[in-house]
C-alpha cells in the first residue's frame, strides 16, 4: 500500500513540477525575446552559485537535481529494500543515517535535538509536500522501523565441525608413523620384544616375515601384554578393551589380528569357539583363512569357514556335534571365518552353534560391513555374546532342581547361572561377570559414525590410527574424522581426462604403449566387465595380426560361478592372465603380490571406493601406479572428490594425444565392428 501510495504521490509531483517547468520555460523566451528586441542582453554571472534567479523563481537545473535526488531516495526506501533484498542499498542507507546521527547540536533546541533520527520515509515524504506545494492529505510515515543489517553469522571451520561430538575415545587415538617396523628378534626368555612366543617367530622367519610392520607393532604389545594373566581364554571380571584400527591398505592389519589370536588361543586344552572373524566376500574369507592357516600351522588349532560354499548340513557338520543338547554349546573349530549371511544362517539353525566362548569378534572391513544390515548380523551376534541379565536368566526355563550336572556341560564363566538344574542364587557380594569377546574392527577406510559405533556396543574402545602427517595426534585423529584416508606412500596416482567413446582404446592404449600389465581393470558393473573384455579379446586378434603376442585379458564379476571365480583368481595370481577385468567385487582386501598396476576404467564415485580399488598395488611396501580414466563431464566431480580429501596434489594429470591414439584406431575401429556384430547376433538369438 505504502509503496503505490509513495508512487502516486511521486508521480503528481513529477506532473506539477513539470507543467510548472515548461511554463516558466515559456515565460523565460518571451521575456529573451523582449529584451533582445529592446536590445538589452543581460543575464545571469555565471560564476554565480545562487539557486534562486534574479527574480527569486527557483532555478529548474537545481530543482531537477533535487527531483532525481528525491527519486533516489525513493528508491532508496527501505519498503522497497524489504522486497528486493538488497542489501548493499540498505547498508549505504544506514551508513548515511550513522553520518546524520552526529549533528552538531549546539545550535538546536532540547527538542530539536532528539536523539531519534527521522526516517528517511518521514522526510521524504515531507520534501514531497514541500515540492508539490501542500501537504499530503494522509498522515506523512513517520516510524518505519530500520531493518538491522543482516550480519553474518560465525561459520565454523569443516575441521572444527568434524572434531564437534567427536567420541572421546577416537580424540585420545593412538597415531602411529607408518614407517614404524620392528625387527623380529628372541630375548633372553625366548620371547620375542612384542610377546609373540618363539614358536611363532620360527613359522614367520619361514615364511619370509622378519619384521613386524607399522600396524603391527603398534597393536601387539595391546593384545600380548607382559602380565601374562591378561592373556587368558576368559576374563570375566576384567574384560579386555575393544579395539579399532584404521590402517592403508596394504599395512599388514590381517597378521596385525592373526597373530596375537593365535599366541592367545595356542594356550587352550579344550577345542571351543573362541574366535569369529567376519568379512565382506567369500575370496577375502578364502584369502583370510589361508593367513590363519599359515601361521598356526603346528600349533593344534582348528580353523574353519563358512560362506554359503558348501551345503549347511555339510557346513553344520564342520561346525558342531549336534548330536548332544548342550547349554554351553558344542564347537569343533577354534576359529571360524565367514560372511555375515552364513553366520546368521548358523546362529538361527545350527544346534550347538554358540558365541558364548568368544574371546576376539574380528570384524574387518567394518565400515562396509556396519553399513550393511544383513537381517541385524551385528545385534543378535552381540547378544550372543552377551550373558543374560538376571531378569533374563530368572525368565529363562529351568528343570526341577537335581544334585547332580545329568551330562557335562560347558557353560562360559559369564554364562554358568545358565546351568541347567542348578538353582543360581545372587547375592550382593557377587562382581559381574561379563562377555571375555574383545571386539577387533579394523579397515583402511574406518567410518566415524557414532550411531553405528554405538550400536557395537564397544568396551572402552582404543583406537588406533596408522597416518602419515607426521604422525602427529591431531592430524591423526582429524584425518580419521574427516575422512581424509592414508594411501601407501609408494602408490603413484594418475589421472587421464579423455572423451568417453575413447575410453577403450585409451585402455588399450596404456596396455601396449606404457606397458601396464599384471592389472586389475575396474569397471562400474558385472555387465561393463564383460563387454570389456570382449572388445579386448578382439582388439586384440585384430592386432595380433600385426606381428604382435596378445595380451591376455579375463573378466572376473559376480556373473560367475564361484568355481569359475576361484579358477580365474588362481590362473591371475599365477600370471597366466595379464589384466583381470573386475567390478567392485575384489576391490576390498584382496591381497595378490604382483599387482603392479590399478586401472580405474570407470571413475569411482566416492573417495572410500578409490582408497580400496588403488589399494590393490603398492603392498606391503611395494610400488604400484593407479590410473584412473575420467569422462570429460566426469571431470569436475572427480577432482573435487579428491580436493575434498586433501588428495588432489598426489594425483597427477597424465596427457595422451590424438596422435599417440592414431595408430591403434584400425585395429580398434575392426574390434569394436566385431563386438557390434557378435551383440546384434546375441540378440537375435535371444527373440528367437
Ligand atoms: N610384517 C610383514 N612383513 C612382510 N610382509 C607382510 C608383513 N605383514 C603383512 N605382510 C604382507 O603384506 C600384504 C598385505 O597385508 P594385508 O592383506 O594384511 O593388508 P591389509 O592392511 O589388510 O590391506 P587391505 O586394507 O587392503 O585389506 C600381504 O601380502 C602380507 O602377507
Amino acid at each position: 500500500m505504502c509503496r503505490i501510495y509513495l508512487r502516486c504521490q511521486k508521480t503528481k509531483a513529477k506532473e506539477r513540477y513539470l507543467k510548472g517547468k515548461r511554463e516558466r520555460k515559456k515565460q523565460r523566451k518571451a521575456a529573451a525575446r523582449e529584451s533582445a528586441v529592446a536590445g538589452n542582453v543581460g543575464g545571469r554571472d555565471d560564476g554565480e552559485e545562487d539557486e534562486h534567479d534574479n527574480n527569486g523563481e527557483k532555478d529548474p537545473f537545481i530543482e531537477e537535481e533535487r527531483a532525481s535526488q528525491e527519486e533516489r531516495e525513493f528508491e532508496e526506501c527501505p519498503l522497497l529494500l524489504q522486497e528486493d533484498g538488497d542489501f548493499k542499498r540498505l547498508r549505504k542507507r544506514q551508513k548515511l543515517d550513522n553520518e546524520d546521527a552526529i549533528p552538531d547540536h549546539s545550535h538546536l533546541t532540547a527538542a530539536e535535538s532528539s536523539p531519534v533520527p527521522s526516517s528517511p520515509i518521514s522526510n521524504f515524504s515531507d520534501s514531497l509536500a514541500e515540492t508539490s506545494g501542500h501537504r499530503s492529505p494522509t498522515p506523512p510515515l513517520t516510524s518505519l522501523p530500520l531493518f538491522p543489517l543482516p550480519s553474518r553469522p560465525y561459520v565454523p571451520e569443516k575441521s572444527e565441525l568434524a572434531l564437534q561430538g567427536l567420541d572421546r575415545a577416537l580424540a585420545r587415538a593412538q597415531v602411529v608413523d607408518p614407517l614404524l617396523s620392528t625387527p623380529l628378534s628372541l630375548d633372553e626368555d625366548g620371547d620375542a620384544d612384542n610377546g609373540i612366543s618363539a614358536k611363532t617367530v620360527k613359522r614367520l622367519r619361514d615364511l619370509g616375515i622378519t619384521e613386524l610392520f607399522a600396524v603391527q607393532t603398534a597393536l601387539l604389545p595391546l593384545f600380548l601384554p607382559s602380565d601374562r594373566l591378561k592373556r587368558s581364554l576368559y576374563l570375566p571380571y576384567e574384560p579386555p578393551n575393544d579395539i579399532c584400527v584404521s590402517a592403508p591398505t596394504g599395512s599388514g592389519k590381517t597378521l596385525a589380528y592373526v597373530l596375537p589370536i593365535i599366541e592367545i588361543l595356542s594356550s587352550r586344552v579344550v577345542t571351543r569357539l573362541r574366535a569369529l572373524v567376519v568379512l565382506p566376500t567369500r575370496d577375502l574369507v578364502i584369502q583370510v583363512r589361508e593367513t590363519f592357516e599359515a601361521i598356526a600351522k603346528g600349533r593344534g588349532l582348528k580353523i574353519a569357514s563358512v560362506t554359503g560354499q558348501h551345503s549347511f548340513s555339510h557346513e553344520q557338520a564342520q561346525l558342531v556335534d549336534k548330536t548332544v543338547n548342550l547349554q554351553g554349546g558344542s564347537s569343533k573349530v577354534d576359529i571360524l571365518i565367514c560372511t555375515p549371511g552364513r553366520l546368521m544362517d548358523h546362529l538361527n539353525g545350527t544346534p550347538n552353534f554358540s558365541l558364548q566362548h568368544l574371546r576376539f569378534l574380528v570384524i574387518d572391513e567394518a565400515d562396509r560391513l556396519l553399513a550393511q544390515s544383513f537381517q541385524d548380523w551385528q545385534t543378535r551376534v552381540l547378544a550372543a555374546t552377551r550373558p543374560p541379565t538376571r531378569v533374563e536368566a530368572d525368565a529363562a526355563p529351568r528343570e526341577g532342581i537335581v544334585t547332580s550336572i545329568p551330562y557335562p556341560d560347558a557353560l562360559a564363566p559369564g554364562f554358568l547361572h545358565l546351568l541347567r538344574g542348578v538353582p543360581t542364587v545372587f547375592t550382593d557380594l557377587d562382581e559381574k561377570r561379563e562377555s571375555s569377546c574383545q571386539k577387533l574392527l579394523f579397515s583402511a577406510t574406518l567410518m566415524n559414525d557414532p550411531g553405528r559405533i554405538a550400536a557395537l556396543e564397544l568396551r572402552n574402545p582404543h583406537y588406533v590410527v596408522v597416518k602419515s602427517s607426521s604422525g602427529d595426534q591431531q592430524s591423526g585423529v582429524l584425518g580419521l574424522a574427516m575422512e581424509k584416508f592414508s594411501i601407501p606412500t609408494t602408490l603413484k596416482e594418475h589421472m587421464i581426462v579423455c572423451n568417453s567413446s575413447q575410453k577403450p582404446l585409451m585402455l588399450f592404449h596404456m596396455v601396449h604403449t606404457v606397458g601396464i600389465t599384471n592389472a586389475l581393470v575396474f569397471t562400474k558393473s558385472a555387465e561393463s566387465t564383460q563387454r570389456l573384455v570382449q572388445l579386448f579379446e578382439f582388439f586384440e586378434i585384430a592386432l595380433s595380426t600385426n606381428n604382435k603376442k596378445p595380451v591376455t585379458g579375463r573378466a572376473y564379476s559376480s556373473d560367475l560361478s564361484p568355481s569359475e571365480r576361484k579358477s580365474i583368481l588362481e590362473k591371475f595370481k599365477a600370471q597366466e592372465i595379464d589384466m583381470l577385468v573386475c567390478s567392485d567385487l575384489i576391490s576390498r582386501g584382496i591381497d595378490i603380490k604382483h599387482v603392479a598396476h590399478v586401472v580405474n576404467y570407470d571413475a569411482p564415485v566416492d573417495m572410500r571406493k578409490y582408497v580400496h580399488r588403488v589399494g590393490r598395488t603398492a603392498r606391503a611396501g611395494r610400488w604400484g601406479d593407479a590410473w584412473t580414466l575420467v569422462e570429460e563431464q566426469e571431470a569436475r566431480y572427480f577432482k573435487n572428490m579428491i580436493k575434498a580429501a586433501d588428495h588432489a596434489a598426489a594425483v597427477s594429470k597424465f596427457r595422451v594425444t590424438e596422435q599417440e591414439l592414431s595408430p591403434l584406431m584400425p585395429f580398434y575401429q575392426v574390434a569394436l565392428a566385431q563386438l557390434k556384430d557378435a551383440y546384434a547376433y546375441t540378440s537375435a538369438r535371444k527373440v528367437k
